[in-house]
Parts: C-alpha cells; structure tokens; sequence
C-alpha cells in the first residue's frame, strides 16, 4: 500500500462510531470515583471487552515517555490500581519519575476516561495478596519480591465523551485544597 492510499484508507474510516448514553451535566457526583464505577458499570452492562484495559504512560528519568496496557486492580478512595514486576521498564521508570497517567476508552459507548497523578507503591501484604489472587499459570514463575501493586492518586481525571456532531462533553475533575473542583 503507497503511503497516499494508507492516509485515504485512514481518512475514510470512521470514528465515534458508538451510541453515547445520556450524559446529564447537572447532579455529578463530587468525587471521581464515583463517576468512574458508573461509567465503568454501564461500559460492563453495554458488554465493552475488557473494560478494565487501560494505557499506562510513564515517563523515564530522560523524560522520554513510555505507555503499555494493563488491566486495572481496583479503584477507591485510595486510588486506581495496577500491578507489574518492579523489575518491568515501567517499574523502573516508576521509580525514577514516580507519576502516571491512565487512559480508559470504551467504543461502544463513545467514552474515554483519562486520570493522572503521583503513584504510590502499595504495601507489601497488598501486593502479595494481589499476586495470590491471580491465576495459578499467571503466578507461575513470578518472583513474590518483585510483584508490586501501585496506586494513581489522582489530581486530575477527566470523563470525555464524544458525539458524532462533534459537541463532545467534556467532565474534569480537578484536586485542590479542598478537595476535587469539575471543570466543563
Ligand atoms: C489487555 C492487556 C492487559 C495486560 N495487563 C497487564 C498487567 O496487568 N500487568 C502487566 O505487568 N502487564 C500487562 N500486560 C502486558 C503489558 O502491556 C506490557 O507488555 C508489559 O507489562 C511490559 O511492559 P513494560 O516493558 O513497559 O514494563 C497486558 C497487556 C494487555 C494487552
């Protein structure tokens, strides 16, 4: 394929193609979570595969970003978590820039979620307990010391969701002092 047709062949593909349910700007919950597990709920009821891979972006000690999916672990007051080998890249580069960014898109619900925030190693019982919990062929030959549970701490998390006429809506939610501000 010469490179004219690739960029007509992409040109040509559709977009936000899904069926975006209502979103009602009045009445949002004040805190993040809250607004990710009914979104994260009404992706599972629209039968989204996987709802739960999300785009973790890193940076490294250059500044040079990296990104990767993951399947996300949890999400609470605490934060939304994810786990990986310390040993990983992404777990060097956590620990030389200790700061992520998640990105969650569901298609058939024209949705995307992105948070961003400083990232914390959870304990150790919480990582081991989250490398017992997973199956026993994805245990195999993971070295307990190296598994590790982080969490995002949110400062930012935004909730996109797009329209064919282009009048997307945008929900931001943004941590001061006082606690979480949204932002349309
Ligand atoms: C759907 C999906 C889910 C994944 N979940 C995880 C996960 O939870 N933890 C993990 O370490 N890697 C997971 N991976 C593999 C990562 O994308 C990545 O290849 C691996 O962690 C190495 O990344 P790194 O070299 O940037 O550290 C997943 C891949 C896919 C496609």
């Amino acid at each position: 394929m010469n490179p004219q047709s690739t960029k007509s062949m992409l040109r040509a593909l559709p977009s936000l193609t899904g069926s975006a349910p209502p979103l009602g700007l009045t009445g949002l919950p004040e805190d993040p979570v809250e607004l990710f597990l009914e979104w994260l709920a009404a992706a599972q009821h629209r039968e989204v595969a996987e709802p739960h891979a999300m785009t973790l972006s890193t940076v490294d000690a250059s500044g040079m970003p990296d990104a990767r999916v993951l399947v996300l672990k949890d999400v609470d007051a605490s934060g939304w978590a994810f786990a990986s080998t310390r040993t990983s890249a992404k777990g060097g580069q956590l620990s030389a820039c200790p700061s992520a960014a998640l990105t969650f898109w569901w298609q058939p619900l024209v949705r995307s979620v992105r948070v961003r925030g400083a990232v914390i190693e959870a304990s150790r019982e919480a990582s081991l307990a989250d490398l017992r919990a997973r199956s026993a062929s994805a245990q195999n030959g993971v070295d307990p010391d190296d598994w590790t549970l982080w969490r995002v701490l949110p400062s930012r998390v935004e909730f996109w969701q797009g329209s064919p006429d282009r009048q997307h809506t945008r929900v931001v939610y943004v941590r001061d002092h006082d606690g979480w501000r949204i932002e349309n």
